[in-house]
């Protein structure tokens, strides 16, 4: 087992800077998720890691030991990839021992890890099968099987369960939790999915053309984030942004909202002060908005039942669209008028000009998250 280390990393094709100065640390043992859209540098990043790439610039160490100029195969790794690699003409068997054959590891070795690794995977009986004779789910977790009986440092996995349909793909999440809780090895996983990103990571580090926008604790950066772009991305639907002019007021500090006025709560005044006059974006989830009997006017424009929750499209102020995600049984229909209140302990307030939070703070002190105080 290893930790991994990225200092300065950067990879250019042509006139393309894939991956700008990526530094991360991933923890020996650590499941470290890069989650990001489309095209921000992740497959990238961990193609560095993996030796598939070579780097523009930068430092890729495993294990203490810098790797960049050793080849995928002299790395101690194994990776998995969304579409299985698996050979077509290869038993499941036969897939799961070709690597160690090619390292000429001995047979008795092989033949024990293959069985640890099936038994692991709950995939005994389809030892004799070839892969075309394997669901989706299956093929997935053959391909799991080959990284672990490699009993490698480091497993990559890229986008390993984005062919799986969305009820397998839960399913396959709560297993890679429990493998990884079992074997332990360091994980760095690709996703653009922010759910599988947030359920599987311990560490999560949120990608943006090319750049780390932010790393930590999953629950920490879904309750901290350090810029509008992370705020956006974590959270469906996503955070709220309203944007107006900051003033003062007989009790203390407004954003004017267009005929809203919202007050900036005592702990975040300070944090905030300096932009009176400016603009500010205030950010509040879906989730820390209710219906009450008192608060801001809104009007109703769409009820989304979504089984756990439901979703109300809103608008306050002077037209400005607000997501609220409240209990089912909220008695509310379209075109009703009603108030809403934000909870005044998630509030975050961004510079709408650099994106970046005003009250972002490594520690939370302010109890914005209690998750994050607990700990
Ligand atoms: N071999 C290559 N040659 C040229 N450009 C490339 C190459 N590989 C990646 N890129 C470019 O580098 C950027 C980052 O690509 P990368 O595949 O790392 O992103 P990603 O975040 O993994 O995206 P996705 O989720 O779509 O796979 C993109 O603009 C992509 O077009």
């Amino acid at each position: 087992m290893a930790e991994v280390t990225l200092e300065e990393l950067v990879k250019e094709f042509d006139d393309v800077v894939a991956v700008d100065g990526v530094s991360l640390d991933i923890p020996d043992e650590s499941f470290t998720v890069l989650v990001g859209p489309s095209g921000c540098g992740k497959t990238t990043t961990l193609r560095l890691v993996a030796g598939l790439e070579r780097a523009t610039d930068g430092i890729v160490s495993i294990g203490g030991e810098v790797v960049n100029d050793k080849r995928a195969y002299e790395r101690d790794i194994a990776m998995v990839f969304q579409n299985y690699a698996l050979y077509p003409h290869k038993t499941v068997e036969e897939n799961m021992r070709f690597g160690l054959e090619q390292q000429g590891t001995d047979d008795d070795v092989i033949e024990e890890r293959v069985a640890d690794a099936a038994q692991l995977l709950q995939i005994e009986e389809l030892l004799d099968r070839r892969p075309s004779e394997l669901s989706g789910g299956q093929q997935q977790r053959v391909a799991l099987g080959r990284a672990i009986v490699r009993d490698p440092d480091v497993f990559l996995m890229d986008e390993p369960l984005s062919n799986l349909d969305a009820k397998l793909r839960v399913q396959m999440r709560a297993e890679l939790n429990k493998l990884h809780d079992e074997l332990d090895t360091t994980t760095v996983y690709v996703t653009h999915d922010q759910i599988e990103a947030m359920t599987l990571a311990d560490q999560i580090a949120v990608m943006d053309a090319g750049k780390i926008q932010q790393v930590g604790e999953p629950t920490f950066v879904y309750a901290n984030p350090r810029n509008m772009f992370v705020a956006d991305f974590l959270g469906s639907p996503s955070m709220n942004f309203l944007e107006g002019d900051l003033r003062r007021s007989d009790s203390g500090l407004v954003v004017d909202l267009g005929g809203l006025e919202h007050e900036i709560p005592e702990t975040h005044r300070s944090k905030v002060e300096h932009r009176v006059g400016e603009s500010l974006a205030l950010g509040i989830r879906p989730e820390n908005i209710s219906v009450a009997q008192r608060g801001y006017p809104a009007s109703v424009e769409v009820v989304e039942p979504q089984g756990e929750k439901t979703v109300l499209e809103l608008t306050v102020g002077d037209d400005r669209s607000l997501n609220a995600s409240v209990e089912p049984d909220v008695d509310v229909s379209v075109g009703e008028e009603i108030r809403v209140e934000f909870d005044r302990s998630k509030l975050h307030y961004f510079d709408p000009a650099t994106g970046e939070s005003l009250t972002f703070s490594e520690r939370t002190s302010d109890a914005a998250d209690p998750v994050a105080t607990e700990r």
